[in-house]
């Protein structure tokens, strides 16, 4: 077997980051080797650092308690020692934009989860069943930057993912109008019902920036590569309200679609249970086997039941029927921290290293 990549996790603190060293527990390609974080943090084991703050379900995995946490800032140092490193800092847009780029700069490929370069022309912005071909565009960015092995991808909002691949899945039908409500879990928000007491029994309809992301993301997903950059796509429009509800994990979103030339119920249902993609036929090692399931129950698919479809990687749709203002309506789900965060993420790490894009340093 290849001799494992050596792993950094930026921000390796916080609950992406707690996700990210739990998903990469006995990883076969990968292996946490260095924890890095805010000066606060620096110094301290692991456990230590992250203390009582740890939030996943499984324990802490032995191999990263005794890590001594290093100080994020230190970029040469903390990337000396890593073959690439996955991105959860937690800083402003501006402070997250020149870190990773730093990073780049000194050889490492960054795979980050934040927002900040998502519009950056020649940061390729991958779902990898969806958009594998954007990574055309390294090229181009490490020209940019002047690097050789070094350049930065990211992944979209976990939002988009509970409806984005249903889409995707049918583009051959031209979707042309899409009206997406979603109802997104607190975990979205890094917390749980401890440290947000005001979420149980309530709704907050209102998440700071994520109906921009949930309406644009989609069209650079769906964007295509002219010369080194990546254009967005113009259509279809796609409206939508995001809302905090009362889950810890599992965003759903209620969908509403008309399209170009409007498909059977048997033709959708068709192509979502035939649709798979590059990460599938690689066999890539977080790869679902089915990517996209859906429930013929009515009462399906439900955030508690339905979120750790293959893993937590998959997306379940159910209710498909149609509409007397749209053509169709669904339900889609998706689990917000593994496919919509650090499994998005572990899986396009894996198709960089499956593609050849990132490498023993
Ligand atoms: N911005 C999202 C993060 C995804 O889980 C949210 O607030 O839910």
């Amino acid at each position: 077997m290849d001799q494992k990549l050596k792993v950094g996790i930026l921000g390796g603190t916080g609950m992406v980051g707690q996700r990210f060293v739990s998903l990469l527990e006995n990883h076969p390609w990968f292996e946490v080797v260095t924890v890095a974080a805010s000066p606060r943090s620096a110094g301290k084991t692991y456990e230590e650092a992250v203390g009582s703050r740890w939030k996943m379900t499984t324990p802490m995995p032995e191999a990263v308690k005794g890590l001594i946490v290093k100080n994020v800032n230190d970029v040469e140092e903390v990337a000396a020692g890593v073959d690439f490193v996955f991105s959860a800092v937690d800083m402003t847009k501006d402070e997250i934009k020149a870190i990773e780029e730093a990073y780049a700069k000194t050889e490492t490929p960054v795979v980050s989860n934040n927002s900040a370069h998502r519009w950056t022309k020649d940061v390729p912005m991958v779902v990898p069943e969806l958009n594998p071909e954007h990574l055309e565009v390294i090229a181009a960015q490490k020209e940019r930057l002047g690097t050789e092995r070094g350049f930065i991808v990211v992944k979209p909002n976990c939002s988009i993912q509970s409806y984005t691949p249903a889409l995707h899945a049918l583009k051959e039908f031209g979707p042309k109008v899409v009206v997406a409500t979603t109802y997104q879990a607190i975990s979205g928000a890094g917390k749980n019902f401890q440290d947000w007491p005001e979420m149980v029994d309530n709704i907050i309809p209102y998440i700071g920036g994520e109906e921009e992301k949930s309406e644009q993301e989609p069209l650079r997903i769906w964007g295509k590569v002219v010369d080194g950059e990546i254009v967005k796509a113009s259509t279809p429009v796609i409206t939508t309200q995001c809302i905090r509800v009362p889950v810890s994990d599992g965003h759903t979103a209620a969908v509403f679609v008309s399209f170009d030339k409007k498909p059977s119920k048997e033709e959708i249902l068709k192509a979502w249970a035939e649709f798979n993609g590059l990460p599938q036929e690689l066999e890539l090692p977080s790869a679902p086997k089915q990517f996209i399931k859906y429930f013929e129950e009515d009462n399906r698919p439900q955030a508690k039941l339905d979120r750790d479809y293959e893993k937590g990687m998959g997306i379940t749709l159910g209710r498909l029927r149609e509409d007397i203002v749209y053509d169709y309506k669904f339900v889609g789900l998706s689990h917000n921290t593994v496919r919509g965060a650090a499994g998005g993420a572990v899986l396009i790490a894996e198709l960089l290293k499956a593609q050849g894009y990132i490498q023993v340093k």
